[in-house]
């Protein structure tokens, strides 16, 4: 408040480059207030652009914000800059773990001791931790018979895998059975992680191991609290990547891994140097410092073996690996009938490549090359072959390898699920969601579009959890409390995911019109949209879009949004790998049943994205979740540095800060009548004896620690965010004191028996003496 912004009182102040800068008020006058920092320099300023900064603030910082004396951003920010900087990187907001990535190792955190230590250990009683996060999951999920869920999230290189990995470890470590015959469960799951990673994760700007999919693992146990099964989910993997990178990012890491493997799989694979690979060759980037390719081909077939999957087909899958990198050097040129717009493989060098394709598929050499340079077009009964120009047939191959290495993808999944088995009788789960954060970038396409959407569903459902508990707690409590605005984002989902009228459904429907453009699409947005708060058109463009995202606004181009929308499998390519003599690669494309091919030939990507997240949310609303929100503390991925700017950006977009927000309007701490008299009777030890019951003695406990602004519930007594604390003190204060007294009252005890002890031995010595005197006198 007001009162706060005396002159020589220390202030946070808006900076753009450090987002908040401490000074001192030199200052104060008409609403004008004048700071000097410590550098010298001076800022005038209004007082609604500072807060007060706590003169008390524990050095160390503390280990629940919602403890924190001051709740404001700039607070938020200090504390998690103290804690990073003694490698505290763990921090509650309540009961959000907020996990900021240390960008080294630090091997105290994950070891076994540390994880015993928070076995059956209640929340908030060790440090901040994902081991306490999966421990009150495990205890709430037997205590309480309920279905957990986790949900991680960040942007993209903030820790996520990282710590989902963790939790996974420790769910294994609390559920896990002592080595039995054969692979165990937790052990398979655990063994899952390099395996997807292979496939589906690369290097990008952001991240040396970037997940390109979005993750959600079921772990099931049975009666006695043991794991005996597992699913896992994968959400959209980044197909454009097989066929695009830009430098200095990296194709998927199997690819690198299968140029190094041994010379005699290289012979097989007739493969090689992968900078000969116009797949590899875009980027630069081919090798990672602290990544031996060829170890971890080695170890990723080893953890393939773990997971199940057989040496023959682990052949299978490395053959298809390296048929779609010679897929990648077919070049055509215009064909040889020069009346019609046709196309051929380019040299030698072309046909080299598309025969050693046709091998590894183990199909027609012809019909792959037809597969690309021609299309057959049936129209009102008649089938028509038209030849395709030589971009046109570089695009069909490029969408072959993109449609085989994605079902390559979930094959892997599947099996790896069906290898780790589903438990038919387990009661409960907990779910680990590991899905990709908020994106905004210089350019955003259709992937970011689908990103974005997940994280407006999973905000909803934040939200949702955060403030509808309050409430309903509030309400069963039937506690005064008038609430604070609810901000919810159905708005922005409506504009997303409506049906009909939202942006999915006239995607859909634009990517079925076959004269459709991207102009056209993004010309019916403007129109349908025109009104819509959450909506709007870029002053200068005419085909991107913005929408007001809970995060901020992000503008989408629409360049790529109808292909990428697109999950069109050209005919020709499913036929000619479905007639692959390798059961494998046929398998990968089942015939599909008669009636699908005629009626729905395009099925939208988005419109599949959005009920796979129906399903989810369907599953995490059947849970009680529990969050982590994963920060990433510099964009150099170097240990030690810490951005204002960028970490409080990640802090709104992960509604932290909303999540204080919420925190600081109500009342955050809570404890029963019984537990709360128990705890601070100290305060006035025969507080029962005079109150006729536990209520009226809480509101006289809460007196003496001259606390006002507290509710009272029918089961519960309501605090405020930092009460607690003072309440805590009160105590200590009580207690000490008391120690005090016990103290004294013992060392009296002590010094008056030593007392008496010398004062009779005193008597004694003198009556002997005497005794003595006398007798020499006789
Ligand atoms: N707890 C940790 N200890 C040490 N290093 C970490 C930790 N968390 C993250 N890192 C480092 O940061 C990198 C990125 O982390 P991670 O792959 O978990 O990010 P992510 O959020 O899953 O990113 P993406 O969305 O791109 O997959 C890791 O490869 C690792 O080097």
């Amino acid at each position: 408040g007001q009162l706060s912004f005396v002159v020589g009182s220390h202030v946070w102040i808006e900076d753009p480059e450090v987002a908040w800068l401490d000074g001192e008020i030199q200052e104060s006058r008409n609403g004008e207030i004048t700071v000097i920092h410590e550098s010298g320099s001076k800022v005038v300023s209004k007082s609604a652009n500072m807060y007060p900064k706590d003169p008390e603030f524990p050095p160390n910082g503390v280990e629940d914000m919602t403890r924190l004396a001051y709740l404001h951003e700039p607070g938020v920010l200090q504390n998690l800059q103290v804690r990073y900087a003694m490698n505290e990187i763990y921090t509650y907001t309540g009961n959000i773990l907020i996990a900021v990535n240390p960008f080294k190792r630090l091997p105290h955190l994950s070891e076994t001791s540390t994880m015993a230590k928070y076995k059956g250990a209640a929340f908030g009683e060790q440090s901040p931790h994902p081991f306490a996060i999966a421990s009150s999951a495990y205890s709430k999920m037997i205590n309480e018979g309920k279905s957990q869920s986790i949900l991680v999230s960040g942007e993209s290189g903030a820790g996520k895998t990282e710590s989902t990995k963790m939790l996974m470890h420790y769910l294994a470590f609390l559920g896990g059975r002592k080595a039995t015959e054969g692979r165990s469960v937790e052990q398979q799951v655990l063994e899952s992680n390099p395996v997807l990673e292979a496939f589906g994760n690369a290097k990008t700007v952001r991240n040396n191991n970037s997940s390109r999919f979005g993750k959600f693992v079921e772990i099931q146990f049975d009666q006695k609290g043991r794991i005996s099964g597992a699913a896992i989910r994968t959400y959209l993997l980044e197909r454009s990547r097989v066929c695009q990178v830009s430098d200095p990012e990296r194709n998927y890491h199997c690819f690198y891994m299968l140029c190094a493997a041994p010379k005699e799989d290289i012979d097989k694979y007739k493969l090689g140097n992968p900078r000969k690979f116009h797949y590899l060759n875009q980027s630069n980037c081919i090798e990672l410092d602290g990544l031996d390719d060829s170890k971890e081909y080695i170890a990723t077939k080893r953890a393939m073996e773990v997971v199940g999957i057989s040496s023959d087909e682990q052949d299978a899958i490395f053959r298809i690996v390296a048929a779609v990198l010679h897929l990648g050097n077919i070049e055509f040129v215009k064909g040889r009938e020069e009346e019609l717009d046709s196309s051929q493989p380019k040299d030698e060098k072309s046909y080299f490549h598309l025969k050693t394709a046709a091998e590894l598929f183990m199909c027609d050499e012809k019909s792959l090359e037809d597969s690309f340079c021609k299309r057959v077009m049936v129209t009102r009964g008649d089938t028509i072959t038209k030849s395709l120009d030589p971009n046109a047939a570089a695009l069909s191959r490029d969408a072959l390898a993109k449609i085989v290495y994605s079902r390559l993808f979930d094959w892997i999944v599947e099996k790896i699920n069906n290898t780790i088995g589903q438990d038919p009788d387990s009661i409960h789960l907990i779910g680990v969601l590991d899905i990709y954060g908020f994106e905004s970038f210089k350019t955003n396409s259709f992937e970011q579009f689908c990103i974005n959407l997940t994280n407006e569903k999973l905000q909803q459902h934040f939200n949702q959890h955060v403030f509808k508990m309050e409430q309903e707690e509030y309400t069963k409590e039937e506690i005064d409390w008038s609430y604070i605005e609810f901000v919810d984002n159905q708005d922005v989902l409506d504009l997303i995911e409506k049906k009909p009228g939202g942006i999915i459904a006239l995607l859909d429907e634009a990517c079925m019109f076959p004269r459709s453009t991207h102009e056209t699409f993004a010309e019916k947005l403007y129109q349908t949209f025109k009104d819509n708060k959450r909506f709007s058109k870029p002053k200068l463009s005419r085909t991107d879009f913005t929408v007001n995202h809970y995060a901020g606004d992000v503008t989408y181009q629409t360049d790529f949004f109808l292909d990428k929308n697109k999950d069109y499998v050209v005919p020709e390519h499913a036929a000619l790998l479905s007639a692959s003599k390798c059961p494998f690669v046929s398998g990968l494309f089942p015939p599909l049943p008669e009636e699908t091919t005629k009626s729905t030939k395009f099925s939208s990507i988005a419109n599949q994205f959005k009920q796979q997240l129906q399903s989810l949310l369907e599953t995490l609303n059947a849970t009680e979740p529990h969050y982590i929100r994963c920060v990433k503390p510099n964009n150099l991925l170097k240990p030690g540095i810490f951005e204002n700017n960028n970490v409080l950006q990640q802090l709104r977009c992960g509604g932290v800060m909303e999540a204080i927000r919420i925190s600081c309007a109500g009342y955050p701490t809570r404890k029963n009548f019984d537990e709360f008299v128990q705890r601070f009777t100290i305060l006035e030890p025969k507080v029962l004896k005079a109150c006729p019951n536990e209520v009226t003695a809480c509101k006289r406990l809460l007196e003496r620690a001259n606390l006002k602004d507290y509710q009272i519930g029918k089961t519960k007594v309501f605090l405020r965010a930092g009460q607690m604390a003072e309440l805590d003190a009160c105590r200590a204060e009580v207690l000490g004191r008391s120690a005090c007294v016990i103290q004294k009252k013992a060392r009296m005890f002590i010094a008056r028996k030593h007392y008496v002890l010398v004062q009779l031995s005193a008597i004694e010595i003198q009556r002997v003496a005497r005794g003595l005197h006398y007798v020499n006198h006789l």
